[in-house]
Parts: C-alpha cells; sequence; structure tokens
C-alpha cells in the first residue's frame, strides 16, 4: 500500500500506511492527528478512487499539495503536502527512491575457520512472525515466493538479500534490492550478521537467533489484530467458527477497540470473502439521506436525485455489508431493515420494483442496544435479526499485554524506514498506566504523536508520550453541540465554539452572532481565518450573506 512519511526540518518522523480513507488533522478522531492549531480538526482526507490516491481538502481553507492550496488533488508519486508545522511525503508502493547514503559494515578481523552456528531466521512482516532456518549453503530472502524466505511487503524486492556462511561466521549480502537493507538506520550491502541484530527491508524485520533458542513470548495476530488477551483470543475463536456461516452478527464494544476490524475478519473468513465488503457508519450519514445510503434511489425520487444510485445493500451484493453505529438507524428506517433483512430483496428510493439481493449483514455499536430496545428507540425484532451471534470485544484497559504489544507493533510500523527506534522502559510503563478510553485508535495516535515529537536516539522517553481524552472528540461530520474544551487552547475553543455554533444555526451567521455575543466582524475574520465557510451549511444552498448590524451585538 502507499504511505504517507511526514518531515519536519527535513527529518522523516513518521510513517502511515494508507487505508481507502486516511483522515489528517488536528482532531484525535483523525487517522494522523496532528496537534497544530493552524490546521482543522479534519484538514483533508486521504482517499483512494478508482482512478488514483485523492487528497480532499476539509478545512475549507484548502490544504497545500506541491506549494499551492487545493480543495481535491490526484497525488502522484512523491507529492509534496503542507500541513501545519509538517510536510508529508506521498509515497506509492512501487518505486520509492533509495534512501541515504550506503555503507558497507565490515567485520574487522578475518573470520574464524569452520562452519558457524546453527542458526535461522525471524521473519516479521504484516504483522505476522515466522521462523525459517538457515542452512550453510544460506537462505534467500525476497518478495518472491520462490525464495528460501518470501516476505510478502510492498516494498521488498523480489530477491532481497542472502543470509549465508563467511568462514565460521553469518553474514548478509543486499542482492541489488530496490529499497535498501538497513541495520540501525545504516543502509548496508554486506555486513557481518550477529545473532539478535535485527534487520529492516521494506516494512519487514528479519533477526539472526541460535537455532535451538526457545520461542520468545509473542502477540498473536489474527487477521491484523494484534493480542495476547484472553478474552480476544476468545473472540478471535468465535470469528473462526461463525465467519463461515451467515449468520447475523453484532460486534459490541467501546469506540476504537476494533470492531470494524472484526467486521473485515468475518468477511475475510467467509465464502464471500471474494465478494464486496461495504462498510455504512450509521451515524455519519445525515437522517433525510440514510435510506437512500442504504437502498439507493431512482432518478427524480427527490429534488437532488438527479441521477439513479445503488445503495449500499446493492453493492454489497454476494459479500458483506458492514452497519457500523447501528445504534443510531433512525426508528423509522427500522422497519425497513428488517423487510430487507427478511425478504432478501431492496427498493431504491422511488422505485416501484424490488431488487434481490444476497447479503450477509454484520453491524456494530459501541451502545448497549439491549438498554436502547427498553427505552423504545432500537425495535426488539430487529435487535434479534440482527443480533444472532454478539461478540463482544474488551476494552483495551482490561486486555492483558496488549498496551506494550501494540505500542510495539504501532511503532515498528510508523518508524521511518530503516531507523530501529524503541520505547523506553519509563514510555512504556506511562502507557500502561493509563487507562486509553479511545482505545487501540487512541493508542495508535498516542503512538504516532510520540513519533513526531520524539528527541534524540533511538530511544523514545516518556516525555514524547502524551495523552488526550478523545471521548471528548465529536464525530467527524456529527451533529454534535457540545464544547469540550480540556486539552484545548484558548484559540482552539474559540473555533470549536463558532464551528458548532454554525452547525447548530445550519451556517446562519447573524445567529451565530447572537448566539456567541460577539461582535459581527469578529465571526466574520474568524470564518475567514480558519476556512468555516462552509460550515453547517446544508449541500447545495447558497453561502450565508454577512449578517446585517442589527444583529451586531459588540
Ligand atoms: N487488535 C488490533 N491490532 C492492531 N490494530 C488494531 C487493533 N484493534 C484496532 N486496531 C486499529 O485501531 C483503529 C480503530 O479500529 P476500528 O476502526 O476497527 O475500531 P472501531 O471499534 O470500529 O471504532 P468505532 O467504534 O469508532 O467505529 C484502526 O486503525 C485499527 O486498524
Amino acid at each position: 500500500m502507499p504511505e504517507l512519511a511526514f518531515f519536519r526540518h527535513g527529518e522523516e518522523l513518521l510513517r502511515v500506511t494508507l487505508t481507502d480513507r486516511t483522515a489528517l488533522g488536528s482532531g484525535p478522531e483523525c487517522d494522523v492527528s496532528l496537534p497544530d492549531p493552524a490546521l482543522a480538526r479534519v484538514q483533508a482526507v486521504v482517499e483512494r478512487r478508482a482512478d488514483g490516491w485523492w487528497l480532499v481538502d476539509r478545512s475549507g481553507a484548502g490544504t497545500a499539495v506541491g506549494g499551492a492550496p487545493v480543495r481535491e488533488a490526484r497525488l502522484g508519486d512523491g507529492a509534496d503536502l503542507a500541513l501545519g508545522a509538517w510536510r508529508a511525503l506521498f509515497r506509492a508502493a512501487e518505486g520509492v527512491a533509495p534512501g541515504a547514503g550506503e555503507t558497507r559494515l565490515r567485520a574487522h578481523d578475518e573470520p574464524p575457520a569452520g562452519a558457524p552456528p546453527p542458526a535461522r531466521l525471524r521473519l516479521r512482516a504484516g504483522g505476522r512472525e515466522r521462523t525459517v532456518p538457515v542452512t550453510a549453503a544460506g537462505v534467500v530472502v525476497g518478495k518472491d515466493p520462490t525464495c528460501d524466505a518470501p516476505l510478502d511487503d510492498a516494498f521488498v524486492s523480489a530477491r532481497h538479500l542472502r543470509v549465508e556462511a563467511r568462514g565460521g561466521r553469518w553474514a548478509l549480502v543486499d542482492l541489488g534490492s530496490t529499497n535498501g537493507t538497513f541495520i540501525s538506520g545504516a543502509r548496508v550491502t554486506r555486513a557481518e550478521l550477529p545473532f539478535g541484530l535485527p534487520v529492516q527491508l521494506g516494512d519487514a524485520e528479519i533477526v539472526l537467533e541460535p537455532r535451538e533458542a526457545p520461542e520468545p513470548a509473542r502477540a498473536e495476530a489474527f487477521e491484523g489484530m494484534i493480542s495476547r488477551d484472553a478474552a480476544m483470543r476468545q473472540a478471535f475463536e468465535l470469528v473462526e467458527r461463525v465467519g463461515p456461516s451467515e449468520a447475523a452478527v453484532t460486534i459490541l464494544g467501546e469506540t476504537g477497540t476494533g470492531k470494524e476490524l472484526f467486521a473485515r475478519a468475518l468477511h475475510a473468513r467467509s465464502a464471500r470473502r471474494d465478494g464486496p465488503f461495504i462498510p455504512v457508519n450509521c451515524s455519519a450519514i445525515a437522517e433525510t439521506l440514510i435510506e437512500s445510503e442504504l437502498f439507493g434511489h431512482e432518478k427524480g425520487a427527490f429534488s437532488g436525485a438527479e441521477r439513479m444510485r445503488k445503495g449500499a445493500f446493492e453493492e454489497a451484493d454476494r459479500g458483506t455489508l458492514f452497519l457500523d453505529e447501528i445504534g443510531e438507524l433512525p426508528l423509522d428506517l427500522q422497519p425497513k431493515l428488517l423487510r430487507v433483512l427478511e425478504l432478501g430483496e431492496v427498493k431504491r428510493v422511488g422505485a416501484s420494483r424490488p431488487i434481490q439481493v444476497s447479503v450477509r449483514i454484520v453491524a456494530a455499536t459501541h451502545r448497549d442496544l439491549r438498554a436502547q430496545v427498553r427505552a423504545g428507540r432500537f425495535r426488539e425484532d430487529l435487535f434479534y435479526r440482527l443480533c444472532v451471534v454478539p461478540i463482544t470485544v474488551p476494552p483495551l484497559r482490561r486486555r492483558a499485554g496488549d498496551v506494550r504489544a501494540l505500542a510495539e507493533t504501532f511503532l515498528a510500523r510508523a518508524a521511518p524506514r530503516g531507523v530501529a527506534l524503541r520505547w523506553s522502559e519509563e514510555a512504556l510503563a506511562k502507557l500502561e498506566a493509563y487507562d486509553w478510553p479511545g482505545n487501540v485508535r487512541q493508542l495508535r495516535n498516542v503512538v504516532q504523536r510520540a513519533l513526531l515529537f520524539r528527541g534524540e536516539g533511538l530511544a523514545i522517553g516518556p516525555a514524547a508520550v502524551t495523552f488526550e481524552d478523545t471521548r471528548a472528540a465529536p464525530a467527524d461530520g456529527g451533529d454534535d453541540d457540545t464544547l469540550y474544551v480540556r486539552g484545548l487552547t484558548l484559540e482552539e475553543i474559540e473555533r470549536e465554539a463558532i464551528r458548532l455554533s454554525l452547525r447548530r444555526n445550519r451556517g446562519k451567521r447573524a445567529a451565530v452572532v447572537k448566539e456567541l455575543r460577539i461582535a459581527k466582524s469578529t465571526v466574520m475574520k474568524r470564518i475567514g481565518q480558519w476556512g468555516l465557510h462552509d460550515e453547517g451549511r446544508p449541500p447545495g444552498e447558497a453561502p450565508d450573506p454577512e449578517p446585517d448590524d442589527e444583529a451586531e451585538v459588540a
């Protein structure tokens, strides 16, 4: 997958592998949270489209790509993004420029005669780990499946390096790889390879070990999910058991615990794995649009429906539809969803005939759905239809050993390529003592922030570990109306107050002036300064004119 590499003062600090949609901004709800008041909460989104990777500005003021602010831009390899105090470089997976100057690490003395001690090579790639024995003839490591030690990593060359006996020692030889082989940050072409020294190639790592060394305790990965915790292992087993069935599954767990990863794992373990996986976040879509999002609409079905549009159910045909935050589904839509589940057919808004679909539903919620049923906010019949198999994902603070395992994994994934960063014991202790209200997503953000603010040296100390309470973070695009001030600067508080007021008042500036009792000129200045021109304004509606003087307060 392509990645964004973040730089400050020319130094690479952080590497983020792009998913289909990666949000960048100052808010903790973003996939990359950059603590800089010059950035909007969600500054921009990098998304995959049929014709490549695109940056979409979400601040309203434009995001600089190649030095010029843009609303949208297709990202070519090497595209340069300016994000507050940071620059980010877009790297397509293939053809990455080689790193800094090459170093040849050599043994200073002659190798002892005879055969080197029996060894095995530990390979770490994509969150998985395995070992291969190293024979006297040597082993070739590379992406090509015919290698002795194949590694599935986009940045590893087909035949990347060889580990071979040189006299009585083991050595490595880079076989002319595109992206290089690194030891402690230095690119190497030939080097003696002692036991226990990590070698980086692409996003993978190899370590030579004595053949008979005991297996180190390690975190197990299941479909990309890292965990050592017993309750999580049980949940993985449940996924293995119910994945191949057609049973409707609802995943229950706090925000950021990995519910979407569980849904993807269920899809990957089902007979539908070659079909589409379509996620829909029921809380992120305006109530008026959710029916057409789910079921589609015919041309002219309502004003603004200029073209026919397939809904998520049709898109997920022969695959899995992931209904995230199902607890937020409006009551009046619930019977329609129930009908689709019972009959296996959907009717686009404005259509006269239904369409047959074959969709497996996986739902998720952070709410107590039973309590929602008792309170009359969720239909009981729909609850039983969706919740045939409930899977509960425990919060991070209750998982034994996971903070350390995840912190190490996220660090290895996000550290600049070829730099073997590690946590100091004090930093790990600080991470383990925290209660993680935002769960794994928050931990990932804290790791990224630690990389952005790390000091000199390869060990990351406790000062780089800082927490921000994500419970307070309003969801991106949500119709939040509460201002949480903890951890915000005065400027951020003012910006949030104006932003939320614009949302409450559907973009009407005169109403903001009245509500916040501040001068019209201040409101207008701040809107311009922070790019809030479109905030709260319903799509398609003309911008609000300047408020008239009657509305002025100060
Ligand atoms: N066990 C895990 N191992 C590795 N990464 C994880 C794990 N659990 C979660 N993540 C990562 O944490 C982030 C949040 O996960 P995810 O979106 O699945 O959570 P969620 O419970 O669906 O959140 P929300 O309730 O906000 O929708 C993602 O980047 C995901 O890749």
